[in-house]
């Protein structure tokens, strides 16, 4: 598989690798499921990025592998300006690597913890840049299914984007039926098994609103079971004299629309248009903030770190415990190393100049020992989508 390709060859023999050694390690800005969320730098162009680093023994530990090919094979897909888009993906024995684009001003999730509440201009302004985003996954028949702040990530300027595709699904005829998701902003048709499709991140994203507004949740409780118990209890529904200070009937209406239990009576059934003409976004300069040149209400501080910083310290290496050593010999078999074949990843243009450089650089008879390579790659390249750039 390609993880021997990298072994046998050095990075001079094939620069068409790519491996974390191509990147400067600066410190740690998130915790995933999996592992940890690095900024890094890549030493030949010293642009920044995000790097994802999944354990190969956390995954399987988890099950988790179908969902970690799923989202390297969506993020190969999609490529937006609201979506945090993934420019390489590669691995070595032990750990999966994801390169995204890197965000410094934090996630909504930090941020809410320090704030509470937005005010109603910053709600309207991020609900706006969600939308954007959904709009884009939705038309491609992508739903999104975990929006929730931890998942929304500012620029910054105060623009944001959505991350983690890991249970996001290519809608289909069958519909899904599975509970994926995070209670709180979990549809009721997700927590009930029911069939369901986009809706269900506008669901979310009213979660998302309505905590904004209040410093809460519509739906809670101690244990999924209790949030399951509050959503199929009552309809939550903001009332007229409910209404916090500075913040309009309009945002009221547009939020209860979202967090309707019946997705029949939910706003955006039919898709986002229906938010767009929605009377809380009359007026609304939907193409300045497509573009960028709006100026955002909520601008993420610069003079301080916008992520928890218990984590940034932390070495490269902290997985020595004897189970992780018993997992990481597990995961060097060859049928368990074949789950994760074809996680690589590398942007058609990055592979374009690749091709070029081996072609002028390196002699043809040396050329010829690595074509198998670069056909398995080449292959592999025309499998993407053909968007990329
Ligand atoms: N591209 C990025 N730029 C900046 N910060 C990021 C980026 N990607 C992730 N983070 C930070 O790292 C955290 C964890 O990332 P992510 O949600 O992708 O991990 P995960 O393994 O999918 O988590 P989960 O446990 O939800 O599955 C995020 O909440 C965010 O704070």
């Amino acid at each position: 598989m390609g993880n021997c390709v990298t072994e046998q060859h050095s990075d001079k023999d094939d620069v068409s690798v790519i491996t974390k050694t191509h990147f400067k390690f600066k410190y740690v800005i998130g915790k995933g499921g999996f592992g940890k969320v690095w900024k890094v730098q890549q030493k030949k162009t010293d642009g920044y990025f995000a790097m994802k680093v999944m354990l190969k023994s956390r995954i399987l530990a988890k099950r988790s592998v179908s969902s970690v090919m799923n989202e390297r094979n969506l993020l190969a897909k999609l490529k937006h300006s609201f979506l945090v888009n993934m420019h390489f993906a590669f691995q070595d024995r032990e750990n999966l690597f994801v390169i995204l684009d890197h965000l410094d001003g934090g996630d909504m999730r930090y941020h809410i913890s320090w704030k509470k509440k937005f005010t109603e201009e910053q709600t309207k302004f991020f609900m706006s840049n969600i939308i954007i985003a959904l709009e884009y996954i939705h038309n491609l028949g992508v739903v999104h299914r975990d929006i929730k702040p931890e998942n929304l990530v500012f620029d910054s300027n105060g623009y944001m984007r959505i991350i983690d595709f890991g249970i996001a699904r290519v809608l289909t005829q069958e519909n899904h039926k599975d509970t994926s998701g995070t209670p709180g902003y979990m549809a009721p048709e997700v927590m009930c098994r029911q069939n369901h499709g986009i809706s269900v991140d506008y669901f979310a994203l009213g979660v998302i609103a309505f905590e904004c507004m209040f410093g809460k949740r519509p739906y809670y409780g101690k244990n999924r079971k209790a949030i399951r118990d509050h959503i199929l209890s009552k309809q939550v529904k903001i009332k007229r004299q409910d209404i916090p200070k500075g913040w309009s009937i309009e945002a009221a209406d547009f939020i209860n629309k979202l967090i309707q239990r019946k997705p029949v009576n939910r706003l955006g059934l039919s898709g986002p248009k229906e938010l767009i003409s929605h009377p809380w976004f009359a007026d609304f300069d939907w193409e300045a903030v497509k573009s960028k040149r709006a100026i955002s209400p909520f601008v993420p501080p610069q003079n301080k770190d916008n992520f928890d910083t218990k984590y940034a310290n932390e070495p490269w290496k902290d997985e020595d415990s004897d189970l992780m050593k018993k997992q990481n010999e597990l995961v060097k078999q060859a049928h368990i190393q074949a789950l994760f074949e074809g996680y690589y990843y590398t942007r058609l243009s990055e592979y374009s100049s690749a091709v070029s450089i081996i072609r002028s650089e390196i002699p043809a008879r040396k050329r010829k020992k690595n074509r198998n390579n670069a056909l398995s790659l080449s292959t592999y390249g025309s499998n993407l989508n053909t968007k990329e750039a």
